[in-house]
């Protein structure tokens, strides 16, 4: 199985090049491993590009060879079929991530990888702002921090933990479930793109608007303040829209958490109706496959690993402030009123998810006992965001970092699909 190294120099702190030099590729070298190429890449798109082109190189190999893809297992391994694996060494952060996604699974047949039948290991190296799926997959312990002297996201250790799993060939793997975006009505949305999937997050509100104002901050704060600074922009903004909840992939009905009995329920069936709604305005509407965290310490869908979720489903958090028995309708005063509330939510997600029992009194104060959940936490198998026309902010979808803006009178559908099960990333085992 060829082995291929990728970085891209520009992300996060701009520090791959230095790891890659300095521990990476020594470190491989040390362990034996014949690396066939290592690209630095070059341009945004670059890295799926260069994926692809492997894919249909081999291809081509393959059927000029004429010899398919059986390969013979040593001595005595006669005639037994060898899966075709792609390894990839990968320092990057989730969005470098998100274009090798898109570059193979892109196409609405399945996609590039689907068609060559090769399976594709990534072993990640975090060297993004944010690296939710490094982080969700080693999640550091006691000893990681130990180990780095309490600052984790920068060890080298903890950086190198796939990489030394891969190497040593102790480590285990995932496969990756896909989040697939369809953009529809009206044209879709305004680059063009009309399918977009997701290995991370899909989010519209004000995750979306953090995504789409943190990007003109990246200079002048390359880590992760710049999320931050574009949160507190657009913190007392809320977003009108209906979102229609789909049934899990064996036909059951949407669930959600009880922090009272700690376990998922199934949401009630609404008359006249075989999907389950919402009804806005939204202040946060995010949706996650694969991770239970955005960055290392914000567990924003700490359930995805606190009670593991069925294939095929995404965890969603969804806070609609006219849940607040305190406010009364959407003015200017509610939302200001409300930003203190918003931020209990978030702030609970740094602490360690808090934010999922979080309830209102029956004055609209936030705590652990009362009423309603603060934030709703549903697992389903998708959803559609249908924007009010005239509410331009709600026209924003992002998937894993990257924004697109829906034309008006568009729609999102969100759908999993476990399509991507020969693209896997290494795990601990
Ligand atoms: N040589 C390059 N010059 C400019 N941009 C590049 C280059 N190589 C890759 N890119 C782009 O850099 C962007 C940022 O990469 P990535 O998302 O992996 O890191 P990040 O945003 O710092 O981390 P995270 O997604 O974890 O927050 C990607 O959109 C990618 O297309």
């Amino acid at each position: 199985m060829p082995l291929y190294v990728i970085y891209n120099p520009v992300c996060g702190n701009k520090s791959a090049p230095a790891l890659f030099r300095d521990h990476v590729l020594p470190y491989l070298k040390r362990r034996g491993k014949a690396i066939e190429c290592v690209v630095e890449t070059e341009r945004e798109g670059h890295a799926g590009e260069v994926v692809a082109g492997l894919l249909k190189k081999w291809d081509i190999d393959c059927d000029s060879t004429g010899e398919s893809r059986k390969e013979l297992d040593g001595p005595g391994g006669e005639g037994r079929e060898e899966e075709k694996t792609l390894d990839v060494i990968l320092g990057s952060g989730d969005g470098t991530l998100h274009e090798i996604v898109n570059a193979l699974f892109g196409s609405p047949d399945g996609g590039l990888a689907q068609e060559s039948g090769a399976k594709v290991k990534i072993v990640l190296v975090p060297c993004g702002t944010a690296n939710a799926l490094y982080s969700s997959l080693y999640p550091p312990g006691p000893k990681d921090e130990e180990n780095a002297g309490g600052n984790v996201t920068e060890s080298v250790g903890y950086k190198m933990k796939a990489v030394k799993e891969y190497a040593e060939g102790n480590g285990g793997e995932v496969p990756l479930s896909f989040a697939v975006t369809t953009l529809l009505g009206s044209g879709g949305n305004s680059d063009g793109r009309k399918r977009l999937v997701s290995s991370v997050v899909t989010s519209t509100s004000l995750h979306a608007a953090i995504l789409r104002d943190s990007e003109r901050l990246r200079e002048e704060y390359p880590g992760i303040e710049r999320f931050k600074i574009a949160a507190q922009e657009n913190s007392d903004k809320w977003y009108n829209a209906r979102v229609e909840l789909l049934p899990l992939q064996d036909g059951s009905p949407p669930t959600v958490y009880d922090p009272a009995s700690s376990e998922f329920r199934a949401l009630q069936p609404q008359p006249q109706s075989d999907v389950w709604y919402m009804d806005g305005p939204f202040a946060y509407f995010l949706s996650t496959v694969n991770v239970d965290r955005l960055e290392l310490e914000f567990n924003i869908t700490a359930l995805a690993r606190r009670i593991r979720p069925p294939p095929g489903s995404c965890d969603i958090v969804i806070v609609r402030p006219l849940r607040d028995p305190s406010l009364a309708n959407e003015g200017e005063e509610a939302r200001k009123a409300f930003v203190p509330k918003l931020w209990t939510v978030l702030g609970g997600a740094y602490q360690g998810g808090k934010h999922v029992s979080l309830r209102y009194g029956a004055n609209g104060e936030v705590g652990e006992e009362g009423g309603e959940v603060v934030a709703e936490y549903v697992r389903c198998g998708g959803w559609r965001w249908i924007p009010d026309k005239d509410d331009a902010g709600a026209h924003y979808i992002c998937s894993d970092g990257s924004v697109v803006e829906l034309k008006k009178g568009g729609i999102a559908e969100c759908r999993v699909s476990t399509q991507g099960q020969n693209l896997v990333v290494c795990a601990s085992a």
